[in-house]
């Protein structure tokens, strides 16, 4: 069991560069949380601060409440499991899982330890080869038994599925978080801290999801709430697959004039904030979801906020269509369920209708989101 706090931690590194920039957070026990963010926003360098690999060049990180600042990677209690497996190539699957354990256990104690951590990660049969004679989902499978045989109380994962396939990655996910559940119901609830750049991957295995970039923390919340509930552009940007869209809309009265063409005419909800920001600009976003495809009927054309939009490019998913539609110089991305009745085309003509109460502004200068207080 352990829980985990940095405060104000920064990692300036000895070129000068400054990584990250006095960082807060609290990782509750037995939490899966898992680091997102594009490349270089410093989420391999904030795990590994915590794992005790890099130093810490300001502020505090402790662990169950005791500052770990100077205490060596072996003292904190935690496991790493990192993406190149780091296997040692001459050792049997067994000899590499009991490694760790040389000298500090009984020859029984190891041995059951291995098999038992070999059992649930379905290495049993496999234990006297090499790593060359595996598969790559194998290899990590073997990295994740070296680090459960420890019964560590925090398993720090640094983009441990980069390199398998697709399909492989989905199962070995899926095996992570078993893992996790079984160790909570088996009482031996672990923390676990996991980095990866591929947003899908952090929203179908955080408990909480801590949004990085450029060395800062952007949002720390649950995959739902980040979704719908985005504090600041750069995460209703980065999170949700196919992105939101984005425009710039001028202020005047109750319109968001984001082209001639493409003029909203705001609700209460939106009214509310748009009216501190008279004449000026805001980002306007919305869901591709959550604008509505109709087909073409000039009457509606009449009613505020349909507009007509022509299909420039069309994605077909099988259970849905991503429609690439352009009003005016407008390009609109939408997503609609597939049905026999209608198969979208392209260059057809459509009526798109957005659903102002999903809608969300963002402050151009400081990107928060204005509706919400995050
Ligand atoms: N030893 C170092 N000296 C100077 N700068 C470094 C050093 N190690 C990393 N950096 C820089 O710190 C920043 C964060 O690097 P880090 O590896 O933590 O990012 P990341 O988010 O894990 O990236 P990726 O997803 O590409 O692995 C990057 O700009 C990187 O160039």
């Amino acid at each position: 069991m352990a829980s985990i706090q940095l405060k104000k931690v920064k990692k300036i590194y000895p070129n000068g560069f400054q990584a990250i920039h006095g960082v807060d957070l609290d990782i509750k026990d037995g939490e899966f949380l898992v680091f997102v963010g594009p490349s270089g926003c410093a989420k391999s360098t904030l795990l590994r601060m915590i794992a005790g690999l890099e130093s810490i060049s300001d502020g505090e990180i402790l662990i169950d409440g005791r500052c770990v600042n100077d205490e060596l990677p072996k003292e904190r209690g935690i496991a790493m499991v990192f993406q190149n497996y780091a296997l040692y190539p001459h050792m049997s699957v067994y000899k590499n899982m009991a490694f760790s354990l040389r000298g500090n256990f009984t020859k029984e104690e190891i041995e059951k330890r291995v098999l038992d951590a070999a059992e649930k990660l379905e290495l049993t049969q496999l234990l006297d080869r090499k790593p060359s004679q595996l598969s790559g989902g194998q290899c990590q499978r073997v990295a994740l038994g070296r680090a459960i045989v420890r019964s560590p109380e925090v398993f720090l994962f640094d983009e441990p599925l980069s390199n398998l396939d697709a399909k492989l990655r989905v199962t070995m996910r899926l095996q992570l978080i078993e893992l996790h559940n079984d160790l909570k119901k088996s009482g031996k609830n672990a923390t676990m801290i996991y980095v990866t750049h591929d947003q899908v991957e952090a929203m179908t295995m955080g408990d909480r999801i801590c949004v990085l970039n450029q060395g800062q923390i952007m949002q720390v919340d649950k995959p739902t709430e980040l979704y719908h509930f985005p504090a600041n552009k750069f995460v209703a940007e980065f999170i949700g697959s196919p992105p939101m869209n984005l425009w710039d809309a001028k202020i005047k009265g109750n319109e968001l004039l984001i082209q001639k063409e493409v003029s909203i005419t705001s609700n209460e909800r939106l009214m509310g904030i748009i009216h501190n920001y008279q004449e000026e600009q805001v980002t306007f976003g919305i869901r591709p979801e959550d604008i509505k495809v109709l087909n073409f009927d000039r009457d509606l054309l009449t009613s505020p906020n349909h507009f007509t939009a022509k299909i420039k490019t069309i994605e077909r998913m099988g259970n849905e269509d991503l429609l690439h539609c352009q009003i005016g110089n407008v390009v609109v991305l939408t997503r609609v369920a597939t049905s026999l009745e209608w198969e979208p085309q392209l260059e057809e003509e459509i009526i798109l209708v957005f659903d102002l109460d999903k809608v969300h502004l963002f402050d151009i200068k400081t990107e928060k989101n204005l509706g919400i207080n995050k």
